[in-house]
């Protein structure tokens, strides 16, 4: 069987479980939404430069350096207009990009400074996930982020709740890990467990085996953001055996889903190069691994454009780049059935069909 083109992949149905709003705008909308809004501080007003300024200015290496970015695409979020236009035109480009299901999450706190409440802020991104949706193929839900640095965490759980059967999904916790441990929100993550309600956690990226054991055995996380360092657990012998610490058989026996980026792992400088980066270990060894793009303005990039890095460094093939799929789709914060139904009638038969005409 011949290797995935990257315009094969984009043939076939994706998942997305990690994707943040406001890391995936066109620069086009960010110039837009400025100038009508009255936003002076673009460091470009040309759609290609700002492309290129994003990608640079978050490729320094350091995740604290790579989240100040998100101050220009946060700043011309702030009205119901932007909100609807930003997530109907993430909806646009996931499904052009062949995502037939996704979870994108933000953190509404931040879009409240021009007097939106939480409540309008939510209303709005659904509704233009809704519009963007309509006809198109895809399904998005969304996760509420709470920034980690910041004590509202139980306030924005409590509107994950409350919105959980009109467009949410689930919760996150995002923003610079070191110095911010989960615990410090643990109430928050304890409510969310009384209330059968699906939550993940930015774990093991800018801080590693400590982060990641207290979002799991202390929160009780259902999946990790990236999760990359849980390979700080796990030594590899000369001849290519590995052998697992407590906490990384724990993840590995538990099937945590692990939402990687390898792209965004690289410029914040959780893994060194594509190549090298943890993904390849982790999948021979069957930990449940996922591709995702985290933030495809800052990375530039696409779902198809991180599986065809991974298919040129480690050789994936169809029935890999279904794998990564189908684990995703089973750690997806919809009901199992729902779950079940997108497998067996649009993942495997869109695999299926691709994989007989190469
Ligand atoms: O990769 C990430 N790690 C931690 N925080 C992140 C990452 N990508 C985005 N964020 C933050 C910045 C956004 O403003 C916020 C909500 O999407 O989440
Ligand atoms: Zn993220």
């Amino acid at each position: 069987m011949t290797q995935p083109t990257l315009e094969q992949i984009r043939q076939a149905p994706k998942v997305l479980l990690h994707d943040h709003l406001d890391g995936g705008l066109r620069t086009g909308t960010i110039i837009d939404l400025a100038r009508e809004s009255g936003y002076d501080k673009l460091p470009s007003n040309d759609p290609a430069n700002l492309a290129q300024w994003f990608q640079e200015a978050s490729d320094s290496g350091s995740l604290e350096r790579y989240l100040e970015t998100f101050a220009h695409t946060v700043g011309v979020m702030q009205s119901r207009e932007a909100l609807i236009r930003c997530a109907a035109e993430c909806a646009e480009d996931l499904a052009a990009d062949g995502v037939v299901y996704a979870e994108v999450r933000y953190a509404p706190e931040l879009h409240t400074s021009n007097g939106l409440t939480l409540d309008e802020v939510v209303t709005a991104v659904n509704e233009g996930f809704r519009l963007g949706s309509e006809g198109r193929g895809i399904r998005v839900g969304t996760l509420l982020t709470a920034m980690r640095h910041q004590a509202r965490s139980m306030e924005i759980a409590e509107l994950a709740v409350r919105y959980r059967d009109v467009g949410v999904v689930g919760f996150d916790i995002a923003g610079a890990e070191a110095g911010y441990p989960p615990t410090r929100h643990l109430d928050a993550f304890e409510y969310l467990q009384r209330e059968n309600a699906h939550f993940t956690i930015h774990a093991g990226e800018g801080f590693g085996l400590p982060s990641i054991w207290q979002a799991i055995q202390w929160c009780g996380a259902d999946r990790l953001g990236h999760g990359v360092r849980i390979i700080d657990d796990i030594a590899v012998a000369a001849d290519g055996e590995a052998k697992l610490g407590r906490l990384a058989a724990y993840v590995r026996d538990k099937r945590i889903p692990l939402e990687m980026a390898p792209t965004s792992n690289l410029q914040t400088g959780a893994a060194a190069s594509i190549a090298e980066h943890p993904i390849g270990l982790l999948r021979r060894l069957y930990f449940r691994v996922t591709v995702n793009t985290d933030n495809r303005l800052m990375s530039a990039t696409s779902v198809s454009q991180e599986f065809d890095k991974l298919v040129q460094a480690f050789g994936y093939d169809w029935d890999d780049l279904q794998w990564f799929t189908v684990n995703a789709m089973k750690s997806a914060f919809i009901p199992f059935d729902e779950r079940l139904a997108l497998i067996n009638g649009v993942i495997k038969p869109g695999f299926a069909q691709l994989k007989w005409r190469a």
